[in-house]
């Protein structure tokens, strides 16, 4: 397992896991590894009664690029995808504790989608949210197609995710992708000490109230699979190989 996505407990925030991008080079492009080292945080934190909560971070003016390109090219090549995207996904969607996460700058693909899983996102003035599948080939991903129109419309799901329109922090805000924008120099400090509060609070009550707020996750986990099929047959399709090759030519 790499370095990329850095795992940790800061001291100063008891209960919390913070699972950090940490791949600024590439703009925290996320790789199979780094899934796989996602998954495995979230299944601890599942099982860990020391952990009470989990954050998502990125670095500094990057949250993540989404999945890594690379990845995606191999697999229209004739690679295999694995099945890491899929077991993240579907950990995260069936996660028992709370997840927050903090984004400064670019979060694009399932950059965006993640928070569509988490319980409140804390988010700069100056990020961006982007989900290009369409212009890739591609196709929503991260039950996205089901959990978005649920909570901005119809209008603003498809202006996101079909027509890849950037939404900017205070129409993220507006659409309830978000939670809150402050200073790109609070937003690690904001979102910790948030996670930090969810940590403190009594877990079984937090359980319920989550479980109760979210409610069934059985057609999530379910469109998950649908778009996830639609997805790999896009993959090998020729307009995204052509996609992905200009991304890489440019
Ligand atoms: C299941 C999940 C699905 C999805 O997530 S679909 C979404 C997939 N992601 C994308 O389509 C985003 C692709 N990236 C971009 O469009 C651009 O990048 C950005 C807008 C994110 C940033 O643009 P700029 O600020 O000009 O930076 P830069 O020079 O393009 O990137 C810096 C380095 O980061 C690498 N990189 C960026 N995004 C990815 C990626 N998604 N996969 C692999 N590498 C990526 C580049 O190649 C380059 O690297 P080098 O310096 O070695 O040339």
């Amino acid at each position: 397992m790499t370095d990329h996505v850095l795992v940790e407990r800061p001291e100063a925030y008891p209960g919390v896991q913070v699972i950090r991008f940490n791949r600024p080079d590439k703009k925290n492009a996320i790789t199979r590894d780094m899934y796989a080292k996602m998954t495995a945080a979230l299944t601890v934190a599942g099982s860990d009664p020391a952990i009470r909560a989990t954050a998502f971070l990125g670095t500094e003016g990057c949250f993540s690029a989404g999945n890594d390109m690379n990845d995606f090219l191999a697999f229209a090549m004739g690679g295999s995808m694995g099945g890491e995207v899929l077991d993240f996904l579907r950990a995260l969607a069936s996660a028992t504790k709370p997840v927050v996460s903090g984004v400064d700058g670019l979060a694009i693909g399932i950059g965006t989608t993640i928070h569509l899983h988490c319980d409140l996102t804390v988010a700069s003035a100056r990020s961006v949210f982007k989900t290009p599948f369409v212009d890739l080939a591609l196709v929503p991903e991260a039950a996205s197609s089901l959990i978005a129109p649920r909570i901005m419309g119809h209008q603003r799901a498809f202006a996101l995710l079909a027509a890849g329109e950037p939404l900017e922090p205070a129409a993220a805000l507006q659409a309830g992708l978000i939670w809150k924008v402050v200073d790109e120099n609070a937003v690690e400090e904001e979102t910790l000490s948030l996670t930090g509060r969810l940590a403190k609070k009594p877990p079984e009550a937090l359980r319920i109230a989550r479980d109760l707020i979210r409610g069934d996750r059985n057609d999530v986990l379910a469109r998950i699979d649908e778009e996830a099929e639609h997805f790999a047959a896009q993959l090998k399709s020729a307009e995204a190989r052509a996609a992905f090759e200009a991304f890489m030519r440019r």
